[in-house]
């Protein structure tokens, strides 16, 4: 991989290589674009099998935050990390501890919370490091664990997009594949559930697929079988790139609306959707729940209000829809369209000087 090439390709600000050899951290902290204010992502903790595939998911994930800040109207820009590591037994406090000293050395340039193979208890203890982390524990006026306010908006989401699809937002007697039933998708299997959906779920972890099945009545299939599930909603909440050449010609669904971020393989994927009629959520619109619950953490953590504003995920998406509609382009395109237009506006009024202390020589 040409790094520099790529970097230049999409435009991105900063990567930062965190290693401390002591505790075993080897991390990448991606910035993608600071227009619209700090960087706020999650870090993810994966066993990726080349450090090449780390590199390449942390600038994919941290440029799609900088299009789902956008999409959502927060004044934030777009980041990721990624820490290279099996979750499950790679894990130590010197580690977040190393980690979240990185992080303050970005003085604010980066914010980060959870994602995939990150607790709130980790964030707990990059917090003894940093004030830019959020999604700490409540008892520390956060917001805690960002993973149902994700599950609340992508079931908004799902409503807007089934709405789409069938002419009624109702879920009742819909059948809905879940793929990966772990933070999020608990949750939102949970919404469903309440609504009258019918689950079919499936889990890499036995336990997880156990706990949907107890508590939901969900039915189980193993993890391959999920894209020939006859169904009326696919919803990818495992890890990206799902929708591809192999599956798309697989899903029965009428409807793509899921949590995972970069579902598509490739941005081709989104057309081919378009071409068959199947109503795809993009990904970053409709799984932002989880970005603006924490980011209501820097003006007081109110969750009234940012639940109220998760909510609203339903008409984001419903807009992206009528984005698709009016210019005949696939709704990854529209929603992308959505983003930059606000990234873009507002980039022209940074352009203006602002003076600071450094711009001012004193010599006497
Ligand atoms: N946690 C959050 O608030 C947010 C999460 N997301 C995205 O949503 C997705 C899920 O996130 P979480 O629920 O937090 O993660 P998680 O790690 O709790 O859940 C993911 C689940 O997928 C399963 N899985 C992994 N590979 C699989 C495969 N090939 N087939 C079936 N299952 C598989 C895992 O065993 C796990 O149970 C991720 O892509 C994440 O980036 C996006 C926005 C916010
Ligand atoms: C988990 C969120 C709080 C932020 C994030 O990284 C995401 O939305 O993917």
């Amino acid at each position: 991989m040409e790094l520099f090439t790529y970097l230049e390709e999409y435009d991105y600000e900063q990567v930062v290589f965190c290693q401390d050899k002591e505790s075993g951290l080897k991390a990448i902290i991606a910035i993608h674009d600071t227009t619209l204010g700090p960087a706020l992502g999650g870090t993810r903790m994966w066993t990726y099998d080349t450090e090449e595939d780390a590199i390449i998911d942390a600038l994919r994930l941290s440029r799609g935050m900088t299009y789902k800040n956008a999409a959502a109207g927060l004044n934030l820009g777009g980041g990721k990390t990624v820490i290279i590591g099996d979750p499950k037994k790679d894990k130590n406090e010197a580690m977040f501890r190393a980690f979240g000293r990185y992080i303050q050395g970005l003085n604010g340039r980066y914010i980060t919370a959870e994602d995939v193979g990150t607790t709130v208890q980790d964030m707990d203890t990059i917090y003894q490091e940093t004030n830019f982390v959020t999604g700490i524990s409540p008892a520390f006026g956060s917001s805690g664990n960002p993973s149902p306010a994700t599950a609340f908006g992508v079931y908004r989401g799902m409503k807007a997009a089934v709405n789409e699809a069938f002419g009624s937002d109702s879920l009742e007697g819909k059948v809905v594949a879940v793929q990966g039933v772990g933070n999020v998708a608990y949750h939102l299997c949970r919404h469903l559930h309440e609504e009258g959906a019918q689950l079919v779920v499936t889990d890499i972890n036995k336990e997880a697929v156990q706990r949907a099945v107890d508590d939901f009545g969900a039915k189980a299939v193993d993890p391959d079988d999920i894209y020939d599930v006859e169904c009326d909603i696919y919803a990818p909440c495992a890890l990206g790139a799902t929708v591809n050449d192999d599956t798309i010609s697989r899903l029965s669904a009428k409807v793509i609306a899921g949590s995972a971020n970069n579902q598509l393989a490739e941005s081709r994927h989104g057309e081919a959707l378009y071409e068959k009629g199947i109503v795809y959520a993009p990904d970053y619109v409709i799984n932002a729940g989880g970005v603006i619950n924490v980011a209501d953490e820097l003006y007081g953590y109110n969750r009234e209000r940012a639940m109220n504003r998760i909510e609203k995920i339903y008409d984001n998406i419903a807009k992206v829809f009528e984005i698709s509609r009016r210019d005949s382009i696939p709704t990854n395109v529209a929603a992308d369209r959505m983003a930059e237009e606000r990234i873009n506006g507002l980039n022209k009024s940074r352009s203006t000087f602002l003076q600071n202390e450094h711009h001012i020589i004193s010599r006497r």
